[in-house]
């Protein structure tokens, strides 16, 4: 079942450790059997059909600049050569999800890890661990953004500096509701960035089109406040007004409102705050008939 929420990092296991002490390893384009290339297409291309009218302008335009098509999974040093040029990005390959430090060490550097492996034929739509479909198709093509490529950076290094001061969960609900599950106000209506929401069928569709879950403006302190699911679609997502929204983040101070957040109640996935700016009040219909089950 296509749940794109999948798991990333904290409840996942951690894939096993490779020789290099960052995890990183040779994607070993070449290896890649005919039928994984083959898993790439049929994930590109129905995709692709289910994006326009959904995914932001950013995404578009990313995606249409980068060496990424149907025919094969993407070559990182290609990737690479064109995100350099834009942004200072580069992609390196891991096995899978790499421990926490790791992954801040290599986004405070603009390297971006991706997994190298391809889900299986039969898994199409289950997704254990973020793999390279996720991870190239979902996430790299937001990197041509300087906004993006900003906030990501600066999320490795607040990543470092949370872990430190015992507040990473905090810091990784910025990180879930924006980078994997955000959506943005354009011209046209709401549109999808989060890489969780546009590498995956049903909830590409769930998140903008379905009238189930409540879309409520981006506000730090509420989400650092805000547990999320991993096991299934979003409650809640999160709409910031611009991309130029996550540029503002990245230069805030985390430190004291980590401390503020602490003082306050936790809010459920699906709960809502007095204080919300609701732009789609959901039924929350999908989850309660989950529930029922
Ligand atoms: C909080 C942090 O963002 C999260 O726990 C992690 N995510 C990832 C990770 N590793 C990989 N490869 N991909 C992720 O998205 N390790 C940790
Ligand atoms: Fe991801």
């Amino acid at each position: 079942m296509d749940r794109g929420s999948g798991k990333h990092g904290l409840a996942a296991g951690v894939a096993a450790r490779p020789s290099r002490p960052d995890w990183t390893i040779d994607q070993g384009w070449s290896n890649y059997t005919a039928e994984e290339h083959a898993t790439w297409r049929t994930l590109f291309e129905r995709q692709t059909a289910l994006l326009p009218g959904r995914a932001c302008e950013a995404f578009v335009q990313g995606m249409r600049a980068l060496p990424i098509d149907a025919a094969r999974i993407p070559d990182f040093r290609a990737l690479s050569e064109v995100l350099r040029a834009r942004t200072g990005w580069q992609v390196v390959a891991v096995p899978g999800l790499v421990p926490d430090e790791v992954f801040f060490e290599h986004l405070a550097n603009r390297r971006f890890p991706a997994g190298h492996f391809i889900r299986r034929p039969h898994e199409l739509d289950y997704l254990e661990e973020p793999d390279v479909f996720h991870d190239v198709f979902g996430h790299v093509p937001m990197l041509m953004h300087p906004a993006i490529a900003d906030y990501l950076q600066a999320y490795g290094e607040g990543g470092l500096r949370a872990q430190r001061l015992g507040r990473l969960p905090m810091l990784a609900r910025v990180y879930w509701t924006t980078i994997e599950f955000g959506l943005v106000r354009e011209a046209g209506g709401l549109r999808l960035y989060g890489a969780g929401i546009a590498s995956s069928r049903t909830e590409t569709v769930f998140a903008l089109d379905d009238d189930s879950p409540h879309r409520v403006a981006f506000d730090l302190p509420r989400v650092m406040r805000t547990r999320y699911r991993i096991d299934d679609f979003q409650e809640i997502y999160f709409v910031v007004r611009d991309l130029a929204e996550l540029l503002e983040l990245a230069r805030i101070d985390f430190a004291p409102l980590y401390e503020q957040v602490a003082a306050q109640p936790e809010l459920a996935p699906g709960e809502l705050d007095p204080a919300d700016t609701l732009l789609h009040r959901g039924s929350g219909r999908y989850h309660r008939e989950r529930a029922a089950r």
